[in-house]
């Protein structure tokens, strides 16, 4: 479907229910200016956003987005995802601007001109279970529907996990998630690639199902206009190296990020309800890994899903997920029913 959008877009919102605040768990706004590098919405003052963003999403595009048992609903992607969508397709367009100027300032004939523009990158952080894959699916859709970003692709960092094989020897089964169960130079070098605008770049693929790497196959990202990189850790600062000095992130490749957030209980939640729904569902074909959970009763479902929650989930996201949260340039936050109450934005 063809964009039909004003030019403009998405404008900050005024004075009401806009405030600058620290972080998102912290006392109510000052609403002082200059007080905090973010801008801090209400759902009330994001949504009006909406007026000035024409719809760009059919029924028929949502139920493509909607994964297993979500309620997701159209006037949540209208009011929330459509605003956001909108702004992150402006930065694309600010971002190709600054590489034409780059471009310009170097002058073709130099030598040393960039090249063709690089793919827009954004990073999707979060917990297990938050949502971010819905957040990237919608968003994947709803950009694609911009006249200036058509392509888009997606890749989610679970396919740089270590192979179960890899993890096992290094007593690292119980950690799926953590930092330390990926192959993150693996996942460097291909952000780094797409960045250094190569025309085809691979990224290994995870499955679910069987829950491991499924050898030999592969995710090819072709130049698109724009990349959403979507996964627990993708906002992980750099590690120092064993030289003592501080190597290159993941996140320094991006162009914006975004972190959706939510109560640590309603996440918990969350995680339960989709593993009660999964074990009717995935759990009971026969390749599944968790074949065993088919035929557990409500509370023993229950009862595991907890267990794995709160030995592997709870801690990755108390270690090391949250702490990321602070860097990322937008964040969404959820209320129980998976509602947007708040979105967070860096003044840039
Ligand atoms: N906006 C939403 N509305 C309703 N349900 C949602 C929404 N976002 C996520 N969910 C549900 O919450 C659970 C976790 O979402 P998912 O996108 O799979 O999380 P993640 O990718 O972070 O692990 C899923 O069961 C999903 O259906
Ligand atoms: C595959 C995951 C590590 C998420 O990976 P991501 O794409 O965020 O890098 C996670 O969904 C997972 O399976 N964790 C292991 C514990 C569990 O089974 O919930």
């Amino acid at each position: 479907m063809p964009a039909t959008g004003p030019s403009t877009g998405a404008r900050p919102a005024r004075t009401t229910g806009t405030t600058t605040t620290g972080p998102l768990s912290a006392a109510p706004a000052t609403g002082r200016p200059g007080s905090s590098p973010f801008v801090d919405l209400d759902r009330a003052a994001w949504i009006r956003l909406r007026a000035s963003t024409p719809m760009n999403l059919t029924a028929a595009d949502l139920e493509r987005v909607r994964g297993l048992g979500e309620r997701i609903d159209l006037r949540e992607v209208e009011e929330v995802y459509l605003p956001l969508s909108r702004l992150l397709n402006l930065y694309a367009a600010g971002a190709a601007r600054m590489h034409a100027v780059t471009s310009t300032f170097l002058g073709d004939g130099s030598g040393v001109a960039p090249g063709p523009r690089t793919p827009f990158v954004i990073g999707v952080a979060g917990s297990v279970a938050v949502g971010k894959s819905t957040v990237a699916r919608l968003l994947r859709e709803l950009l694609s529907h911009w006249a200036d970003t058509p392509r888009v692709e997606l890749v989610t960092t679970d396919g740089f996990l270590l192979p179960n094989a890899e993890l096992e020897r290094r007593g690292l089964l119980g950690r799926k998630g953590f930092p330390e169960s990926y192959d993150r130079r693996a996942l460097l070098r291909f952000v780094t690639a797409v960045k250094s605008g190569a025309p085809e770049v691979r990224a290994p693929l995870y499955s679910h199902l069987v829950y491991d790497i499924v050898p030999g196959a592969e995710v090819v990202v072709r130049s698109p206009d724009v990349l959403i990189v979507e996964g627990l850790n993708v906002l992980q600062p750099a590690r120092p190296r064993s030289d003592g000095r501080t190597g290159l992130a993941v996140s320094d490749f991006f162009d914006v990020s975004l972190y959706v957030d939510a109560r640590t209980e309603d996440v918990a939640s969350w995680y339960e309800e989709r593993f009660l729904r999964l074990r009717q569902t995935a759990f009971s074909r026969p390749e599944s890994y968790f074949r065993r959970y088919a035929d557990l009763s409500d509370a023993q479902a229950r009862a595991r899903a907890r267990e794995i929650w709160s030995s592997i989930n709870e801690p990755n996201l108390v270690e090391n997920v949250l702490p990321t949260r602070g860097r990322a340039t937008i964040v969404l936050r959820k209320a129980a029913d998976h509602s947007v109450t708040r979105v967070r934005l860096r003044k840039l």
